[in-house]
């Protein structure tokens, strides 16, 4: 059986991000591979292969070869089994650790030597040098063999083998000391990131207290099935995602959220995995296994977003691809030119050509980026602010226009029927056949007319066949009685349904801002409803917010537009009204057309939209549809989230430019300082482990930046 694979292999020690290049072009070479993508920030790599052509075993073998360690997740367990990946130990135990401590130790010892017996010095520097050379000089080699010859290691080994070869094996030494302690602190800004969020999965209890007829049992929360009852006692947390069977309490679901205020959970409301009963006893039935809790989900969507990667690291791969060779050539030029055309020193000219060399690692450019994408995520998640990889990050912070639905977006999406307005027919008759026509519709209007219709104990009449609806018009069904239609009144003028004295009362509710629906049976009207919204209690602040970050602001609505301009004028924002859903299409690629433009809709009956957004963003918390949907999802219903949300990207594009100036900086000042004779060798490699120091030190910082202020 000839089957392309797709499998996933978590790979250990890929702290410089052109490691990544290096693999995808080793794997490339392999009979059999149709795709692969190398993640370092998140650790991992994607790849498809025929297996017939080249086996698991070998994919692992080559990698290995490289200079890395593979695990097979699918062997390590499932992914919330602390799978925490390879950098769990402390530092020293893993193997960049151990050369850290080994090269250190050695250079100590040889500089007890040149202290004591300065003429034996030069030797147990070499011996330094060497030992912590000779793994670099491994990878560079098989980097060569699977088709990178120019790699970090090969500017490395050249640098470190020609200083030995001109009498300078002390320098050599702490070169190659400093670069592996680099390479050691390079994979921190990415664990600590990675480690924020599976922190979060850490929040869900190890054990439930599960129902049975007779008593309690205590057992492990990943034998859970679908269906249990579990009781969860104040104070403790949510063993696994749910809804309430029985009891009422005030529930904290900042793990989901990042909102920690406690939200009131009543029989029938949904509780996930994570969240802190704060003070009545709650029965639970559960209704997610383990693996599929939506906390768990949100782990592991952060995690593949971790992995994807920006256009900004694209670029800067691809840049590093020609850069390291372009550096070698002016390694080269900066040895050859002064000797031979003015006569110089070869020696002095040498020395500077290798610091060249050091100074050209790009290590500290590469990793500028995923390093900085990886915190803002995981700062994100933690505030309830989901992303779905860095390229939604990244236009999220250039975006010029946010445009809004109406309904469960800016508006609670709870409508109430507010009055009845009967014609040819009874109050009680026009609510419960638009009730009875309603039931195959999921739109919210037509949920607040059941309700209304239930409220008042009416009795539903059947329908005959299913409803069918048109959408951002009407929905009709067959009655006993006959066709009913349940639509907007523009709709129902269209169908010549709407007498003058109608439109009139229409025209007048509208104005309050409602939103009427028509009630007709046959072509006979039968009578209106109104309904009427509440705008979120936030609305108003949060669009204030993006104004003032420069945003402009505008909501399109398929609602009538006298009801859309009184919302639009309360909450003082643009507004778009009567828009079918085609023309809300339209709409937003006209916005589009003057710069990115994002999207905010409950991703239930928006989808369409959210996809045409240069960004789509779901608000919903916690929803399996807000959070399968769009590029970015909000996991608290609050239109603040959006300007949160906006703020946190453009910090993390703005942590990315400082990265990249810090490390090209770096490297600028100390290149015209190497080529005036200022710098020693050694101290030519800080140029870019420093600076590896500092972009690090800066991306870390993302993991505390508070969006919300
Ligand atoms: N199931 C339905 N029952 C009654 N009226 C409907 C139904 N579906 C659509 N309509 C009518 O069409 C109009 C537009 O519907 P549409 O779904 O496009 O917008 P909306 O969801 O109400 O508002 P928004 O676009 O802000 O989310 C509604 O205001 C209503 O008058
Ligand atoms: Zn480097």
């Amino acid at each position: 059986m000839a089957a392309a694979n797709a499998f996933k292999l978590q790979i250990e020690g890929m702290d410089c991000g052109s490691c990544a290049a290096k693999i995808e072009t080793a794997m490339r070479r392999l009979p059999g591979v149709a795709d692969v993508e190398v993640s370092v920030s998140a650790g991992f790599m994607s790849i498809t292969v025929d297996e017939d052509r080249t086996s698991r075993e070998t994919i692992k073998a080559k990698v290995d070869s490289l200079g890395f360690k593979t695990l097979d997740p699918s062997l390590a367990g499932p992914a919330d089994e602390h799978n925490h990946g390879a950098h769990d130990g402390v530092w020293w135990t893993s193997a960049k650790g151990r050369l850290v401590l080994a090269s250190g130790a050695l250079l100590a010892v040889a500089w007890g030597v040149a202290l004591l017996e300065p003429q034996w010095a030069q030797w147990p520097y070499v011996v330094a040098a060497l030992v912590a050379l000779v793994p670099v000089v491994r990878r560079a080699v098989a980097g060569a063999l699977n088709g990178t010859p120019f790699s970090i290691e090969t500017l490395m080994s050249v640098a470190a083998v020609g200083a030995i070869a001109i009498g300078e094996a002390p320098e050599a030494a702490v070169v190659v000391f400093l670069f592996a302690l680099g390479e050691l602190l390079e994979g921190v800004a990415a664990n600590r990131a990675r480690a924020g969020v599976k922190a979060l999965v850490g929040l869900i209890p190890r054990t439930a207290r599960r129902l049975r007829a007779d008593g309690i049992d205590e057992v492990a929360a990943s034998e859970l099935a679908v269906g249990d009852v579990v009781l969860v006692r104040p104070g403790d947390r949510v063993p696994s995602d749910g809804t309430v069977a029985e009891g009422t309490s005030e529930v904290n679901e900042a793990p989901i959220t990042g909102e920690s205020r406690p939200v009131l959970k009543e029989a029938g409301a949904s509780v996930y995995a994570g969240s802190i009963n704060a003070d009545g006893e709650l029965h639970v039935t559960i209704t997610k296994a383990a693996a599929d809790n939506t906390i768990a989900r949100i782990v592991h969507m952060v995690e593949e977003a971790q992995g994807s990667k920006a256009p900004t690291a694209r670029f800067i791969e691809r840049f590093s691809r020609w850069y390291t060779p372009a550096a070698m050539a002016f390694a080269l030029l900066v040895i050859l030119v002064p000797p031979l055309l003015a006569g110089a020193d070869w020696q002095t000219w040498i020395y500077r050509g290798l610091a060249v060399l050091l100074i050209a690692c790009p290590c500290a450019l590469v990793i500028s980026t995923p390093a900085a994408i990886a915190s803002g995520l995981s700062s994100g998640a933690r505030r309830g602010l989901l992303i779905k990889g860095g390229a939604a990050l990244e236009t999220l912070g250039r975006v010029k226009t946010v445009a809004f639905d109406k309904t469960g977006t800016l508006t609670e999406g709870r409508p109430k029927v507010v009055d009845v307005v009967p014609f040819d027919a009874s109050v009680e008759a026009v609510l419960a056949k638009a009730a009875a026509v309603e039931r195959s519709s999921s739109h919210p209007l037509g949920a607040a007319i059941i309700e209304e219709a239930e409220r008042l104990s009416l009795e539903i009449p059947r329908t005959f066949g299913g409803g069918t609806a048109t959408p951002g018009k009407a929905v009709k069904a067959r009655l006993s009685s006959g066709f009913v239609s349940v639509g907007s009144p523009r709709h129902a003028s269209e169908e010549g349904l709407l007498t003058d004295a109608a439109a009139e009362r229409v025209a007048a509710l509208e104005s309050e801002g409602k939103t009427v629906v028509v009630v007709s049976e046959g072509k006979r009207l039968l009578g209106l409803v109104a309904l009427k919204d509440r705008p979120r209690e936030d609305a108003k602040a949060g669009l204030e917010r993006l104004r003032s970050l420069g945003l402009r602001t505008v909501m399109l609505t398929g609602d009538n537009a006298r009801a859309a301009a009184v919302i639009a004028a309360e909450l003082g924002i643009e507004q778009r009204a009567e828009l079918l859903p085609a023309a809300k299409l339209d709409a937003i690629g006209a916005y589009r057309n003057e710069g990115p433009i994002a999207m905010i809709g409950d991703g239930v009956n928006d989808a369409p939209a959210l996809a045409a957004a240069s960004v789509g963003v779901a608000m919903g918390g916690g929803t399996d549809v807000a959070l399968e949907t769009a590029d970015a999802a909000l996991l608290k219903d609050s239109v603040g989230g959006v300007a949160e949300l906006v703020v946190l990207s453009r910090a993390t594009l703005s942590n990315i430019w400082t990265n990249v100036a810090l490390a090209l900086g770096l490297k600028g000042a100390f290149l015209v300082a190497t080529l005036v004779g200022a710098t020693p060798l050694w101290m030519a490699i800080l140029a870019d482990t420093g600076a590896t120091v500092l972009v690090t030190a800066n991306a870390i910082r993302l993991l505390r930046f508070d969006p919300s202020r």
